[in-house]
């Protein structure tokens, strides 16, 4: 039995985790497979990259460096988490996987999105999401929203100047152009709970589509 692979992706504090922990908790309470897991980390040896990556002492790394380490954590966690999990039929919502590279590391660094494509293709064969929930939310409101959530570490990309912010989301608007049937945009910039609504009615669809 084949699952559905299900990536939420969009720029800094647009809420995909919190509705991406809240959701998949719902639908595991109604009896369906979910697992819920998150990039880069997930399991043991991606959250040490993960450390590595986005620990704020690290100002000397490299961009490539930088879409190398990431890549690796994918490879790891897409081994070790996704794929068996895929195997038994479960539904896997993942928070952020090769679209965040594409984004971050291809277009706002600068390196080229068929480059950092190709160097994923390395790490992930042919393994792409089925579907893509994309939050869509202007870069200053999901800055603020961080801002304000106290609880969260701030982390090395997090202290990027607002210039490379608005080149990431400049970077999810042509993947979107790239891959129209793969992702499905949501307005998160809307109250929680409509959003909410929005990306749970577009995942039961997807699911029921299966
Ligand atoms: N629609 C919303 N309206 C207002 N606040 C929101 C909304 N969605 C999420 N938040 C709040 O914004 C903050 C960031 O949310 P969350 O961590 O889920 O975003 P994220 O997309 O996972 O961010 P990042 O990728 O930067 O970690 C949290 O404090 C969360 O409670
Ligand atoms: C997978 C992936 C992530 N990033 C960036 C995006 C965020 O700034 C951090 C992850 O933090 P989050 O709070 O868990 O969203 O890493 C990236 O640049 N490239 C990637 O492939």
């Amino acid at each position: 039995m084949e699952g559905l692979f299900i990536t939420f992706e969009g720029p800094e504090g647009a809420g995909k985790t919190t509705i991406l922990q809240k959701l998949g908790k719902e639908l595991q309470d109604e009896g369906l497979d979910i697992v819920m897991t998150r990039e880069p980390g997930g399991i043991r040896i991606a959250e040490q990259i993960r450390e590595v990556i986005l620990n704020k002492s690290n100002t000397e790394m490299d961009s490539r460096t930088e879409a190398l380490l990431y890549a690796a954590a994918r490879r790891q966690h897409l081994v070790e988490r996704v794929l068996p999990a895929l195997e038994k039929g479960a539904t896997v919502l993942c928070d952020r996987f090769i679209d965040s590279s594409l984004a971050y590391q291809g277009f706002a660094r600068g390196i080229g999105i068929d480059e950092v494509f190709a160097i994923n293709q390395f790490a992930i064969k042919d393994v792409m999401p089925d579907a893509t929930i994309y939050f869509d939310v202007p870069v200053e409101i999901g800055l603020q929203r961080i801002q304000e959530n106290k609880g969260r570490e701030v982390n090395r990309l997090d202290l990027e100047k607002l210039d490379f912010h608005h080149r990431v989301y400049e970077g999810f608007k042509l993947l979107k152009e790239k891959f129209p049937n793969r992702f499905h945009q949501i307005d998160a910039s809307r109250e929680i709970d409509q959003v909410y609504q929005a990306v749970k009615e577009t995942i039961l669809k997807i699911i029921q589509g299966k």
